[in-house]
């Protein structure tokens, strides 16, 4: 039997231009102590020669068999099998594996869980094909399978797969997506015009699109609602759009069905999928209850470090040793907490190294921009991305050996789904993430988390890179810099209580940022942003109105 492989069929196209960091063009020299890395790289490539696929199945269900798409011939469509084979999909991950052979039918309700990567958007993409293609279509123009995500780089990659995923039906099956960031009037026209029978869409654009009568009576016969990332899609934040959504759309009672996915599903979901699925919803689950939501065989690490001063320091030396550790395709991800944050750590590590190719992604870049680095960075073969939240869940950037996070994570879920932006598909990755002393409680507060102590002594090497970020900050322009501290305040005023810290304590850790970044001073902010953070009166903020 031909080794089955975890690529995604012809998904892969060689990088485009990208300099390759080659030991003589790195600015760095393989570090000293550099070995534990180079030891545990070595590994971690032994285990990759093995068969992705095969991994893939060890590291989820301990070795079960991996069954062929082959298998399901009468289940499922054959023109759906073709489209699948076209894609490279030979077996089926175990949670594709689960669903489809779990559910009672495949119009069944259900709520999913497995780890990232693991393929979950064809676990929920084809049962919803199959039942439509097993006579319970839409009428001619209406939509019939409607997908909602938090992203709209998600929406995107997910009606790629959808589109690979139909390619071999005929009639063709359209696959539209709505999102933010695009002209409404334009999306709307193609929405009503098209015949959408695939609609992936991100909350807002939707709840502001079924404001026009044409737009739900498109979507009067659908027959399946997917949430995907569905405890994100179910939080503070976007559960008021959900809700909105699904008094718009035909009532559960005209026996549409329900799928809510996620690798991580705090138990408060099963509290608010009721609208969605209906009691007496299948539970699936690729995962023991008592083992860690992160793959198995990605290793962690946490770097402590005494000040936020040193963060930057921290994150050459990181990228240092573990480039030097392993240099050959080095793709890594560095996630940051805000946009503004990010936008400044980008500028810092562009200059700080010259030799990397870098990519930058946040939600203060256009659309446009967003999504011509999303598909630069998924074709890349190497190169560094500097991200917020904006891709931290569901995104497919194929072959990523290493995802860094400097700062705290939201929560523990939003830790795990960036940690799965490697390691995907059976590949090998690793994970590591900077704290300075007042983070640190977030290892601590999460020990269900397998994140160990990165077993080269970072602390040591930040001398020699100081120098680095020195001069790389100091090209930086003050305007950016003042976003970033604001930032700053903004993102981690929430965690004061977890820092154990009095707000002008707090406000000295955000002054020693701005010093760290080269700032004279704290950068002035305005009065009313700081009464908007609860941070009136506090001592230490230079308060003031901003040139714009
Ligand atoms: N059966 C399969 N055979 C080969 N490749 C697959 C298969 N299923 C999925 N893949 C590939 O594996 C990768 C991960 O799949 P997917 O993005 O669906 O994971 P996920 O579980 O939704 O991850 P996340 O939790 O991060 O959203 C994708 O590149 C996808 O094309």
């Amino acid at each position: 039997m031909p080794p089955p492989t975890g690529r995604r069929g012809g998904g892969f196209r060689r990088g485009r231009g990208g300099r390759k960091p080659s030991s003589s063009s790195a600015p760095y020299q393989i570090p000293e102590n550099a070995g534990a890395v180079g030891r545990l790289h070595s590994n971690a490539q032994q285990q990759s020669e093995a068969p992705a696929m095969k991994s893939l199945a060890n590291g989820a269900t301990d070795g079960q068999k991996l069954t062929p798409y082959a298998d399901m011939e009468g289940t499922l469509d054959s023109n759906l099998l073709a489209s699948l084979k076209a894609m490279g999909f030979e077996y089926m991950t175990p949670v594709q594996h689960k669903v489809l052979t779990d559910l009672p039918t495949l119009s069944s309700d259900c709520l999913v869980q497995a780890k990232t990567g693991t393929g979950k958007t064809a676990a929920f993409l084809l049962p919803a094909l199959q039942n439509m293609l097993a006579g319970n279509a839409p009428p001619k123009g209406k939509v019939g399978i409607l997908v909602i995500c938090p992203t709209r780089e998600l929406a995107l990659q997910i009606a790629t797969e959808a589109e690979g995923m139909t390619s071999k039906l005929s009639p063709k099956i359209e696959c539209h997506t709505a999102f933010g960031g695009t002209k409404r009037d334009i999306a709307l026209k193609k929405l009503l015009n098209g015949n959408p029978t695939i609609l992936v869409a991100t909350p807002g654009r939707l709840d502001d699109l079924l404001g026009e009568k044409e737009v739900r009576e498109k979507l009067t016969h659908f027959k399946t609602l997917v949430l995907d990332e569905a405890d994100r899609m179910l939080d503070a934040g976007f559960a008021p759009a959900i809700y909105k959504i699904l008094k718009r759309l035909p009532p559960k009672s005209a026996g549409w069905q329900g799928m809510c996915f996620s690798a991580t599903l705090p138990d408060k979901v099963n509290d608010v999928v009721k609208g969605i699925l209906f009691p007496g919803y299948t539970s699936i689950s690729t995962m023991d209850p008592n083992e860690s939501p992160t793959l198995d065989r990605v290793p962690q690490f946490v770097v402590n470090v005494a000040s936020v001063k040193q963060t930057f320091a921290a994150l050459l030396a990181l990228i240092n040793t573990e480039y030097n550790a392993n240099p050959e395709d080095f793709k890594i991800i560095v996630f940051g907490t805000t946009a503004n944050g990010v936008a400044l750590l980008y500028d810092m590590c562009k200059e700080a190294l010259p030799a990397f190719n870098m990519f930058e992604l946040h939600s203060r870049m256009s659309q446009a921009a967003r999504t011509r680095t999303t598909e630069q960075f998924k074709n890349a073969k190497h190169g560094i991305l500097v991200a917020s939240d904006v891709v931290g869940r569901g995104m497919d950037f194929p072959n990523v050996g290493l995802v860094v996070q400097l700062g705290l994570p939201m929560n523990a879920e939003q830790y795990v789904h960036r940690v799965g932006r490697t390691a995907r598909a059976g590949k090998d990755g690793r994970a590591v993430i900077i704290l300075f002393a007042n983070e640190s409680f977030f290892t601590k507060t999460n020990p269900g988390l397998p994140i160990k102590p990165y077993p080269v002594d970072i602390v040591a090497e930040l001398p020699s890179h100081q120098p680095t970020v020195e001069k790389a900050l100091a090209t930086i322009d003050e305007a950016a810099k003042a976003k970033a501290y604001q930032a700053f305040l903004g993102y981690n005023k929430g965690f004061i209580k977890k820092f154990n810290l009095t707000p002008k304590d707090f406000v000295e850790v955000a002054n020693e940022y701005a010093k760290s970044m080269g700032c004279p001073e704290p950068p002035m902010i305005d009065k009313m942003v700081v009464g908007k953070m609860g941070l009136k009166g506090v001592e230490g903020l230079n308060i003031g109105r901003r040139e714009r």
